[in-house]
């Protein structure tokens, strides 16, 4: 094939585009449906690697090969290899469950997660049966005919056709930093940087336009796996870390239990072999090997949920980063204010009303406009400006010049048209027309024509300037458009724009800033306009920032800065990203919302990115949520989701670091000092699957709204803090059953592990319906779900000695007067908890207060 870049053969750049299409059997004109479909069949999906086959099996296996299922794998081969065929068979019975549960919920998870990535996937532009149509990224075929504008990330190798302005940002590729121009033609070079009439699948369309034949596709494109950007960026987030690090905590803490206990029934002179499954069967104990699953399914139901709300996730653990987030940045257009902005106004030079300047921008909007909204506007005021006119060139419009050109020839001129933000576009001019008359523009005119921009911005209209300069000469045709053809420009009119604020966004704003998110507007526009919306959603609107403002600032002058204004205007792509970075800077968990190739750099660098459907393509791939309403009443509703699911990871997290940790620890300290062992192996094992059980519904239990108003963050203190008061009031308990036990009822062996296994069963069970919640539990009662598997766990654990079953176990029929005593027990210790609750949880911990102090 062409595109295997052979040292031998020439790349596919040397080559032109008709030989190309020989080598491709296509033509210009792209490909049928049906021909793109048996293309598609034999090159494979456009994709960074094949579909993995993740079989059932493999699924298994993988899970099979971690540490922790490795212990519990060689704690049952122990286990039989000592003739104890009960205790083998608890231990493969957890495994079974630990695995069966997560591998089963995570395929769920995959699927559901997949069905919704799909709902916003990216798209391509291909020519097909004679029309551009709309196709995912993936469906892209070798011999297609591509189109690519401004904002799209290009999806796969291919050469140019035609372009107009068209730039390409490869700084991720070749590693050059800034866009480069592409055009149409042959190039002799072999590298790939230098190739000007080549695109590279996962490069940024930066400006223009541009039509290209696709010759490599998926994995067979000369930057393959780096063009990663259009598959998923795996990075990991802050609550992964924070996941990691609690199971290192953990791991360590149970290697340090096992070890002591161990050594220390060694140096008694213990029987060995019991010593280790005794050890074996504590580490299993203390082993949270749900936690997988518990997180997997509770994120995944997260993402359901939120996509009933219109958040489509696409990096599941940003659902637990939303929750954390404590500002909000967001642009303008399109979130506060309703996407679909009309001209309001067109006025001369001189101020007065005149249609001339719309028509212009209008002509300008048609030949060679991007997709934004405010060239929509234009176009919808004069739908026909264009007619009688071609486009000879364009400088696109950027957001670094602020501005834009077109070349056009019409019936009797060739025209250049130039539109911007009027500061950038007064700055050029020299002239301006007045009554049809061109006269010369001075400083005083200039300040002048801003002064009505100004005015024009009090009322709440975004302005853009039009001028022009007659650029005759056609020998000119061949030198590229650029910045310096912007000069000595006649001043020909402002268009104003109306583009009030949505009447959801003051409540939506106040809904947020009640749940402790911070609202900061990141806008380009005009600071007086940006200043005015902000007063009418009620922001605080004092104090404005304007990229001038921000460049001027050192990054610590910025942070320090940052922490109190909450409006900036007139910001660059990277500056809007830098404020970002200063705020992060000071502890904030940072949110960016945007749609345009604009804000994509804001959103890589914030914690969590938020784009909406239909944004420019960069944008979305930049970021971790697509919203299906571009509306912040969605993000608030998607804030209140991301905490109800950290939540319900916390409540297991809690349980294990309390309650089990507590009885586990109980269990170690007691088997020194005891002459026989405080539970059998096997009872331990039988412990830890009822308990495992008892909260298998946890993750879809019900969350009471106080636990979510305020932003969550991992935090290490309170938990150590909250397993530090509820840990040793459970091993008070514990130490009471063993002394009631021991010397008032002077049980055996056999009736002493019997009640031991029962109690703690009943504590451990049943001081989840205290943990789950703040309030009395019967205040807030449990999904139906958490109390029926806790409920049996229960009953099982309870009913399990009076019955035969009980007696392979090594468990006898408790007597009444030592039931009778362990019931009270519990219930004094569940009191008990329900009273020490309340100073040991501290639920809304967290960074919040950096900011809000
Ligand atoms: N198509 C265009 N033609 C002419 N000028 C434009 C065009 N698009 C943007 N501008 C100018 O560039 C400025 C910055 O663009 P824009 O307001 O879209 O930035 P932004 O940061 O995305 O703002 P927002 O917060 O409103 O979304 C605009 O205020 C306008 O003056
Ligand atoms: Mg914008």
């Amino acid at each position: 094939m062409a595109h295997a870049p052979q040292a031998a053969s020439p790349h596919f750049w040397n080559l032109s585009a008709q030989a190309l299409c020989e080598q491709l059997q296509c033509g210009p004109d792209g490909l049928s449906d049906t021909e793109a479909q048996a293309r598609l069949a034999r090159h494979g999906p456009n994709a960074d690697a094949p579909p993995q086959a993740r079989g059932l099996l493999a699924a298994i296996g993988r899970r099979l090969r971690e540490p922790l299922s490795l212990i519990l794998l060689g704690a049952g081969v122990v286990s039989v290899a000592t003739g104890d065929g009960v205790g083998g068979g608890i231990i493969v019975t957890i495994l079974g469950l630990s695995i069966g549960l997560d591998t089963v919920q995570e395929g769920r998870a995959n699927r559901a997660a997949e069905m919704l990535r799909r709902a916003v996937a990216l798209r391509a532009e291909v020519l097909r049966d004679g029309t551009f149509r709309q196709v995912p990224v993936e469906a892209v075929v070798p011999g297609d005919v591509m189109r690519v504008r401004a904002g799209d990330i290009i999806a796969a190798d291919a050469l140019v056709l035609d372009s107009e302005a068209f730039t390409a940002g490869e700084a991720a590729l070749t590693g050059e930093p800034y866009p480069v121009e592409k055009r149409p033609g042959v190039v002799t070079t072999s590298a790939a940087g230098e190739a000007s009439n080549a695109l590279f699948r996962g490069a940024v369309a930066q400006t223009g336009e541009a039509r290209a034949l696709v010759v490599g596709t998926g994995r067979n494109t000369l930057f393959g796996a780096a063009a990663a950007v259009l598959g998923e960026g795996q990075e990991v987030s802050a609550f992964q870390r924070d996941m990691h690090a609690f199971g290192l905590v953990t791991a360590r803490l149970t290697l340090a239990l096992v070890v002591v206990v161990l050594a220390t029934h060694m140096l008694f002179g213990r029987p060995v072999l019991e010593s280790l499954m005794f050890a074996v069967a504590l580490a299993v104990g203390l082993t949270p090997e749900l936690l997988p699953m518990i997180t997997t399914v509770t994120l995944s139901r997260g993402a359901l949920r939120m996509a009933g709300r219109k958040v489509i996730v696409k990096r599941l653990a940003a659902i637990h980063d939303l929750g954390a987030m404590t500002v909000l940045c967001t642009d303008k257009t399109g979130t506060l204010t309703s996407a679909e902005i009309a001209l309001s106004r067109s006025l001369d030079a001189a101020g007065q009303n005149s249609p001339l300047a719309a028509r212009l921008g209008a002509m300008a909007a048609s030949l060679g406009g991007d997709r934004g909204a405010l060239d929509a506007a234009l176009l919808a005021s004069h739908p026909d400006a264009s007619q009688g006119w071609t486009l000879l060139q364009r400088h696109a419009f950027d957001f670094n010049r602020r501005l834009g050109s077109v070349w056009a020839e019409g019936p009797h001129e060739r025209l250049l048209i130039v539109k911007g933000a009027p500061e950038a576009v007064l700055a050029l001019c020299t002239r301006h027309r007045l009554g049809g008359e061109v006269q010369p523009l001075g400083d005083a005119g200039r300040a002048e024509g801003l002064q009505r921009v100004h005015a024009l911005a009090q009322e709440g209209l975004r302005v853009v300037a039009v001028a022009s300069r007659q650029r005759a000469d056609a020998a000119d045709r061949a030198i590229p458009l650029s910045s310096a053809d912007e000069t000595d420009l006649v001043f020909e009119g402002l268009c104003a724009f109306a583009d009030p604020a949505k009447p959801t966004a003051a409540a939506a704003i106040a809904r947020l800033s009640a749940a402790g998110v911070r609202l900061k507007i990141l806008s380009g526009d005009d600071p007086i306009v940006v200043q005015r919306l902000a007063q009418q959603v009620g922001l605080p609107a004092d104090r404005v920032l304007t990229g001038a403002d921000v460049a001027a600032l050192t990054d610590d002058a910025l942070a320090v800065q940052a922490q109190s204004v909450d409006i900036y205007a007139r910001l660059a792509p990277d500056q809007k990203a830098r404020i970002v970075r200063a705020l992060q800077s000071r502890g904030a968990v940072a949110g960016f919302l945007g749609d345009g190739i604009n804000d994509a750099p804001a959103l890589k660098v914030a914690d969590i990115g938020l784009s909406v459907e239909g944004a420019s393509g960069v944008a979305q791939a930049a970021a971790d949520m697509i919203l299906l309403a571009s509306d912040l009443e969605v993000v608030a509703d998607g804030v209140e989701e991301g905490r109800r699911t950290f939540v319900n990871i916390l409540k297991y997290v809690r349980m294990g670091a309390s309650s089990n940790f507590g009885n586990m620890l109980s269990m170690a300290v007691a088997s020194l000092f005891l002459p026989f062992l405080p539970m059998l192996p096997t009872q331990i094992l039988l412990n830890n699957l009822l308990y495992d059980f008892s909260e298998i519904g946890i993750p879809l239990d019900t969350v009471r709204p106080e636990a979510i108003a305020r932003p969550q963050v991992w935090d290490m203190q309170g938990l150590l803090r909250f397993a530090g008061t509820m840990g040793p009031l459970s091993s008070l308990f514990d130490l009471a059953t063993f002394g009631g036990l021991l010397w008032f009822f002077q049980a055996t062996p056999e009736e002493f592990r019997t009640l031991w296994f029962m109690e703690s069963m009943a504590t451990q069970i049943l001081v989840i319906f205290i943990i789950r919640t703040r309030v009395r539990p019967w205040r807030d009662l449990p999904h139906p779900a958490l109390a029926a598997s806790s409920l049996m766990a229960l009953l099982v654990a309870m009913v399990l000695p009076f019955t035969p079953v009980g007696a392979w176990f090594g468990f006898v029929v408790p007597p009444a007067d030592m039931l009778a005593g362990m019931g009270a027990l519990v219930l004094v210790y569940l009191v008990c908890a329900q009273w020490l609750k309340a100073r040991a949880l501290a639920w809304p911990a967290g960074r919040a207060t950096a900011l809000t102090r």
